[in-house]
C-alpha cells in the first residue's frame, strides 16, 4: 500500500504504541486517520443518509431551522467564510449546527452556544433525530477515549483533560458542498483555508475527494478518504494548550471533480469556562508562553464572530 498522507493511528494497538504514533502526528502534521475506532459503519452511514435527505429539502423548509441565537440549526449556503482574505463568495456549502442538549431556561443556557438544538419535523424526516443522536453521542464516547491517549502523547496523566469535560462542547456539523467548482482565480472554496478553532475535530466524509492540507506555508497536499476511518485534526485552542508543540494545521476543501459532497464534522471541546493556559510540560527552557491564557469558551466565541455572518445577530437576537 501507498504510504498514507497523514500517520494512521489504529485504536487496536497496545496505547503506549498508539500515543507515540499520535505524539508524531500531532507535532509533524497536526492531522491523522483514526481507525479500529469502534464506532460502526451502519450507524456512520445511517447520519450520512439523514443528512442527505435533510439537505435535499427546499429551502423555505430548511429555513425553519434557521440557526438560533444559541448557534444551532441550519446555516444556508455561503453563510460561512472560513478564509475572508483570500474569499470573494462565501464558502459554497450549507449546513448544520447542533451541540449537547441544554434546557432552555436552566442556568448553562444563559452562556452563549448553550441551548436546545433545533431537530427538523420528525414526520417530514422520520428517524433524522435519532440518527443523528446516535451519531453525536458515538462520536462524543470517541472524543474522550482520544483524551486519554492524547494526555499519554504529552506525557501527562491519562486522565489530564478530563475535569476539562464535564460539560463539554460538543459541535456536529453536518455539512453538505455543492457541485460548483472551486476556483482560485475567483476566490470561490468548498470551505476555505482555514484552521480549525478548538480542541480535536473528527470528520467523517461520503468518500468524494477536496480536503487538503498545507504543513509547511507553501504546498496543498490532499488527503484522502481511508474507508471507514475517521480524518482526525487538532485545532487552534491545543495547540494553544501545548504552547505550539501540536500543531493546528491550515486546511480547506476545493471541488474539483463538479459533484457534490457530504461530510460531517464534529469539534469536541471542553467545558465553556475551562482554562487554556500553556502546559508547564510544554514550555521547554523556560521559554515563555506562546498565548496569554485564555478560556476555551472565549477562544471559540472570538473565531465564530469572525467568520459566520449570522453569528452576531443570531447571538444578540437581532434579525439577519
Ligand atoms: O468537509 C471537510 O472535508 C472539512 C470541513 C472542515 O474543515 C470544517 O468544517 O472545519
Ligand atoms: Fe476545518
Amino acid at each position: 500500500m501507498e504510504d498514507p498522507a497523514v500517520p494512521i493511528v489504529s485504536l487496536a494497538a497496545p496505547e503506549a504504541e498508539a500515543a507515540e504514533v499520535l505524539r508524531l502526528a500531532c507535532t509533524e502534521h497536526g492531522f491523522f486517520y483514526l481507525t479500529d475506532h469502534g464506532v460502526s459503519e451502519e450507524l456512520v452511514q445511517a447520519a450520512f443518509a439523514a443528512q442527505r435527505a435533510f439537505f435535499s429539502r427546499t429551502l423555505e423548509e430548511k429555513m425553519r431551522i434557521k440557526a438560533n441565537k444559541y448557534y444551532r440549526g441550519y446555516t444556508p449556503f455561503a453563510e460561512e467564510t472560513l478564509d475572508p482574505q483570500r474569499s470573494r463568495h462565501g464558502d459554497s456549502h450549507e449546513g448544520l449546527y447542533y451541540g449537547r442538549h441544554v434546557e432552555e431556561g436552566s442556568p448553562e443556557a444563559e452562556l452563549p452556544l448553550h441551548g436546545p438544538n433545533q431537530w427538523p419535523d420528525e414526520t417530514a424526516l422520520p428517524g433524522y433525530r435519532a440518527a443523528t443522536e446516535a451519531y453525536l453521542q458515538a462520536v462524543a464516547a470517541l472524543g474522550c477515549r482520544l483524551l486519554r491517549l492524547l494526555a499519554l502523547s504529552l506525557g501527562l496523566a491519562a486522565d489530564h483533560f478530563s475535569p476539562h469535560f464535564t460539560r463539554p462542547m460538543l459541535f456536529l456539523r453536518p455539512l453538505h458542498y455543492s457541485a460548483e467548482r472551486s476556483s482560485e482565480a475567483e476566490g470561490l472554496y468548498a470551505a476555505g483555508a482555514h484552521t480549525d478553532y478548538g480542541m480535536l475535530t473528527f470528520l467523517r466524509t461520503d468518500g468524494q475527494p477536496g480536503l487538503q492540507i498545507c504543513t509547511d506555508g507553501a504546498a496543498w497536499r490532499d488527503v484522502p478518504p481511508i474507508p471507514g476511518a475517521f480524518h482526525c485534526n487538532l485545532g487552534d485552542m491545543l495547540a494553544r494548550w501545548t504552547n505550539g508543540r501540536y500543531r493546528s494545521t491550515l486546511h480547506r476543501v476545493v471541488n474539483r471533480t463538479g459533484r457534490e459532497r457530504y461530510s460531517i464534522a464534529f469539534f469536541f471541546e471542553p467545558n465553556f469556562d475551562a482554562e487554556v493556559a500553556a502546559l508547564p510540560q510544554c514550555l521547554e527552557h523556560e521559554q515563555p508562553p506562546l498565548f496569554p491564557p485564555t478560556t476555551a469558551g472565549a477562544h471559540i466565541l472570538e473565531r465564530y464572530n469572525a467568520t459566520h455572518a449570522g453569528y452576531g445577530a443570531a447571538a444578540t437576537g437581532a434579525a439577519a
